[in-house]
């Protein structure tokens, strides 16, 4: 394995830095209920590991605690707070969606210590994101960008928009597979093309829809993406991201030691978030078919609803939904989707 790190060396002269997103990915799966106590205990315990940054805000990003997104148990206010009086040496992150956080909330987060923020557009909405990284730029925070959705742009497309985010003074740029969606040549082929075209670092954060998110992760690594997600026992949206200590254990076999104490990070998983989870990750029904359609999450529970409603397998609702490419916001149209397959089924018969 001496080759393989002699040749991440030449791809990039980076170190790897962790992002852990169980505390703000994984809140969509503790439906924004993470109590005080949880937070500082797995933040005390990732701390005590060596965890590079830990992420922590409502699943949305900052602000996201409405009834439109979910209303958070705790203020995230708090819980960032919280974690940062937890870590020693590990850094808090935020993630900021424009249009729901605001600078405001930025301003608050950055004074109770998070050190990192993530602005996170759409793949092909890199624009709106400018205010605000200019903003975090200006508190002096580390500031980089996250496109989402990244399945859904051609990768000329996924460079102009990375290159708008450095422009606007991000510090790297994320692929965000956020459907986990995306197949290992194409994570080759968009982290390439960034890491040839930008002159900030890449960073990549997976989702395991298709059981690719470890793989794909390490094929990103290989391209040269020096800024990793992942999230202890897979806790993050749908089927989770690329799970954290298995990543580590895989890097490590391979040669690459971030500084990261794997054991600790075993025994975090299995005695600290394991019994914390809902239910076990798992890749069902459900995620995959998202993953294989390409679509986000938030759409699977109408799919189904209109698939009874109109009795269509919500499979293909969804298939012709990612077709169409929609994007979050586009709900509406998963019943004219229902219908329009309905009506066709009623003409073939
Ligand atoms: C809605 C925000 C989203 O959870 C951000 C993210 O992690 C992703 O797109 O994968
Ligand atoms: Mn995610």
């Amino acid at each position: 394995m001496k080759g393989w790190v002699e040749f991440l060396k030449r791809k990039s002269d980076k170190p790897i830095k962790i992002t852990e997103v169980c505390l703000r990915d994984g809140s969509h799966v503790m439906q924004h209920q993470y109590t005080e106590a949880q937070v500082r205990r797995v933040a005390r315990e990732l701390d005590e590991a060596g965890m590079h940054y830990i992420e922590v805000s409502h699943g949305d990003g900052l602000g996201g605690s409405t009834l439109q997104y979910g209303k958070s148990l705790v203020d995230e206010m708090k819980l960032i707070e919280a974690a940062v009086d937890e870590c020693q040496n590990s850094k808090v992150a935020v993630l900021l969606l424009p249009g729901i956080g605001t600078v405001h909330e930025l301003k608050q987060a950055h004074e109770l210590g998070a050190s990192l923020v993530r602005v996170a557009t759409h793949v092909t909405e890199a624009d709106v994101s400018a205010q605000h990284i200019s903003m975090a730029r200006e508190l002096g925070m580390e500031t980089l960008g996250f496109l989402m959705m990244a399945h859904m742009a051609p990768t000329e497309k996924l460079v102009e928009q990375a290159k708008l985010m450095e422009s606007y003074g991000a510090q790297a740029v994320y692929v965000t597979d956020s459907a986990g969606a995306l197949l290992p040549q194409e994570v080759k082929e968009k982290i390439a093309a960034l890491r040839n075209s930008l002159s900030i670092e890449v960073g990549f954060h997976a989702h395991n829809n298709l059981s690719l998110a470890v793989a794909n992760t390490l094929t990103a690594i290989e391209e040269g993406a020096t800024r990793i997600d992942g999230s202890i026992r897979c806790l993050g949206a749908g089927a989770g991201n690329a799970q954290t200590e298995v990543l580590l254990s895989v890097l490590d076999r391979m040669g690459v030691n971030l500084g990261i104490d794997i054991y600790k990070m075993m025994d975090l998983a299995e005695n600290t978030v394991g019994p914390m989870i809902p239910r076990a990750q798992e890749i069902n029904r459900g995620s995959l078919v998202l993953g294989y359609a390409g679509v986000y999450s938030s759409f699977l529970l109408h799919a189904e609803r209109a698939g009874q409603r109109f009795g269509i397998d919500s499979r293909d609702i969804l298939i012709e939904l990612g077709k169409r490419k929609v994007v979050g916001g586009q709900e509406d149209m998963i019943l004219d989707v229902a219908a329009e397959l309905a009506k066709a089924r009623k003409l073939e018969v």
